[in-house]
């Protein structure tokens, strides 16, 4: 009976086929961090732009000191952030100070531990002292209109420090999808209420506004009853105002199960509904007009948690261009599971001293059992083919905790 559903494989290749281009916009420097550059990152000058002194000291001239000369008069002084200074005499030294132009004609730099200071005089008194030493070159790092940062790259600190350098107060970035999360079902109250015994708190839909906050889409909330009626009209304004809507709950089975029937009533493509896959195998997706994508995950908020790490954030990875190979994990026992079905384990993490990453399952009690992913790491993606996956075996690892 399972076979009537699509594989995880297919899944994969509808949602790579139907990514879509997010729109250019321009973010202040202080908002771009984990958006995706949309422009290259380009020295606007060299790197170092001077030749920049990197210990406090003397700079001499190498020659002199070669010839036998080990006491210096000192002729100036060369803060950071003065104008180039230049060595006049041969036999003399500047103080330099790091972050300082090295002076003109001067080519090495003997930091003050090194030199006894009197009378106006700089004496070094260590015997090795090599040409250029403590000197960070200009353009070594970097030189002028060379791209430092492709577009289509996530931004980092990294490459908010390296736009700043070059003067970016706002950045070119993709604009991530205007996004509304929606839980559906009566027996779900609001964070702040008390439930009643037959309630619960709707607890999934504040885990997955965090993930895509992770991902830099922040996102809206809303909730649906379990009447038809009530629903579409809600579904039918957030159609019209968001690009992407991410719905758990209602997709199933069940009597009150309405979303599949009004999301089909209201123009939305259906692209597929159920995948062969423990959990989320309710999993929906669609279309409205090219411009709306809907995922619509199952309720179990495991179930909801492996959709959203492994589905969304591929469509998402597609439409942004994102190239990201699959981490490994060797699992740490035996696992077995008989069903004819992609298995996504609940997992656990660790690194051995040969830098092997091993993933142990951590089996809770099924797909409503969000508490175990508290317990987790990620997924370890055990493929339909087999049942038996021994101690030792790789397999694809898709995390969700990010480790500092
Ligand atoms: N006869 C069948 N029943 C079920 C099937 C099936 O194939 N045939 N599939 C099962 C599977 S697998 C899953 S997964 C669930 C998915 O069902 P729905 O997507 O319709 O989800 P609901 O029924 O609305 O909710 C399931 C479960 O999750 C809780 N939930 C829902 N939303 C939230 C939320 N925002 N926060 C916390 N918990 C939530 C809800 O209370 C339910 O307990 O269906 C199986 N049934
Ligand atoms: O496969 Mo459903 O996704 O529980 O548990």
């Amino acid at each position: 009976m399972e076979k009537t559903f699509i594989t995880y494989q297919e899944a994969l290749k509808i949602l790579e086929e139907n990514k879509t281009s997010f729109p250019v916009a321009e973010v202040s420097i202080h908002d771009a961090g984990g958006l995706f550059l949309a422009e290259d990152l380009v020295a606007d000058r060299d790197f170092p732009p001077y030749h920049r002194v990197t210990m406090d000291g003397i700079a001499i001239r190498h020659r002199t000191f070669e010839n036998g000369t080990v006491s210096f008069p000192i002729q100036d002084v060369a803060p950071a952030g003065a104008p180039q200074k230049t060595l006049q005499d041969a036999n003399a030294c500047i103080e330099v100070m790091t972050g300082a132009i090295l002076p003109k004609d001067a080519d090495t730099v003997i930091r003050y531990e090194d030199l006894e200071i009197s009378n106006g005089s700089a004496t070094i008194n260590v015997d090795a002292v090599t040409k250029r030493q403590n000197i960070h070159f200009k353009g070594i790092d970097i030189t002028e209109e060379t791209v430092i940062k492709n577009a289509g790259e996530r931004i980092s600190s990294a490459e908010i420090n390296v736009a700043a350098a070059v003067g970016k107060d706002t950045i070119k970035v993709r604009r991530m999808p205007k996004t509304v999360i929606v839980s559906s079902g009566d027996e779900l109250v609001d964070v702040h209420e008390k439930p009643l015994a037959h309630q619960i708190r709707r607890s999934n839909v504040y885990g997955i506004k965090n993930t895509l906050k992770e991902w830099g889409i922040p996102a809206d909330l809303k909730h649906l009853p379990d009447e038809k009626e009530e629903m579409e009209k809600i579904i039918s304004g957030l159609l019209e105002a968001y690009d992407m809507l991410v719905i758990t709950g209602g997709v199933s089975k069940g009597k009150f199960d309405f979303l599949p029937e009004v999301l089909t009533k209201l123009g939305v493509e259906k692209q597929f509904h159920k995948i062969q896959q423990r959990p989320g195998k309710p999993f929906w997706f669609g279309k409205k007009d090219e411009s709306t994508h809907i995922f619509a995950l199952p309720g179990n908020p495991v179930s909801a948690f492996v959709c959203l790490y492994v589905y969304i954030r591929f469509w998402l990875q597609k439409s942004l261009e994102v190239v990201d190979g699959p981490v490994y994990a060797k699992l740490t026992e035996d696992v077995i599971f008989k069903p004819e079905l992609i298995f996504f384990t609940e997992a656990k993490i660790s690194y051995d001293q040969e830098a092997t990453l091993w993933a142990t399952p951590v089996f809770g009690n099924g797909s409503g059992d969000f508490v175990n992913l508290v317990n987790t790491d990620g997924f370890l993606v055990l493929p339909q083919e087999k049942n038996l996956f021994k101690k030792g075996e790789v397999y694809p690892f898709i995390p969700y905790r990010m480790k500092l």
